[in-house]
């Protein structure tokens, strides 16, 4: 990997009804992006199990686990960087939506558990609670590859531009959202936020969500993307299987924190976002 630059691939997993398939088809699609070349894979929100709250006790397991196991053999395998996505974890009497985060030597280097539950009610539109079953985290996660701080987040987390501010100020270059947004939020919220996200903070930020499945209960949006530190989509699919791929080049995060200044232009002295 060259110092400055690094491949990443976002895989818009098809997800069904059963847990195993989900597993064997996510390991041949990140093999699959390593062929490509990436560097760093990630994987989408709840992409062991349909996503829904009736669903989360049933799939869900202990990290490690079946699911977490198969990611790390992935990782080691194909000698990637892998941001595993979400799964719906079991701790005690715990469920939480839980990302892993895998070096290429198959070491987990990261947890995260989804900060911000999704619960919404949009008339007409659509009902979620996720803390009918599931219970939020409470930790910033980053990890660090050779090159490049990465800031995580699961979908409804990519709301919250505070969280994304602390990630900046950690140090991340590329803040990862594995996601699942659906057919009323994600026409006018999905982009527009990581537009945002990646506006406010001047670093890449890269999402990855479920293909759609018009015969589950839920249908996600799709359209896995990549922003760069200008906002400006630089890679992007619709809402069927696939995989996008993104070449990103770390020193244009810097590039565009010279030109547009607004690291030294923040008036600290009138407000502030402080990490507790
Ligand atoms: N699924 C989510 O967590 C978030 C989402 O769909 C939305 O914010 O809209």
């Amino acid at each position: 990997m060259a110092a400055a630059k690094l491949r990443l691939a976002c895989i818009q997993l098809a997800v069904g009804a059963v847990k195993k398939d989900n597993i064997s088809r996510a390991v041949q699609k990140i093999s699959e992006a390593a062929a490509a070349g990436a560097h760093l894979v990630t994987l989408p929100e709840c992409f062991n199990s349909p996503y829904g709250t009736k669903y989360f006790s049933q799939y869900a397991e202990s990290i490690p686990g079946e699911t977490t196991a198969a990611l790390k053999e992935a990782a080691k395998a194909s000698g990637v960087w892998l941001v595993g996505g979400s799964i719906p974890e079991q701790d005690g009497d715990k469920l939480y939506n839980t990302c892993t985060v895998w070096n290429p030597q198959g070491d987990m280097v990261a947890k995260h558990r989804k900060i911000h539950l999704f619960d919404i009610s949009v008339p007409g539109g659509i009902t979620f609670k996720e803390s009918e079953t599931l219970s939020p985290g409470s930790s910033f996660t980053t990890f660090d590859m050779p090159n490049c701080k990465v800031g995580v987040g699961i979908c409804y987390d990519m709301r919250f531009a505070e969280l994304a501010l602390v990630y900046n100020q950690m140090g991340c270059k590329l803040l990862v959202y594995p996601g699942a947004f659906n057919m009323t939020t994600g026409p006018v919220h999905w982009e527009l936020l990581q537009r945002g996200r990646a506006l406010d903070n001047q670093l890449y930020v890269a999402t990855a969500s479920p293909a759609r499945d018009t015969s589950a209960d839920y249908h996600a949006w799709g359209h896995s993307t990549v922003v760069n530190p200008w906002g400006e989509v630089i890679s992007t699919t619709e809402a069927d299987e696939d995989i996008i791929y993104a070449d990103l080049d770390l020193d244009y995060v810097e590039k565009v924190r010279q030109m547009v200044p607004l690291p030294v232009q923040k008036r600290n002295d009138l407000y502030q976002v402080v990490k507790k």
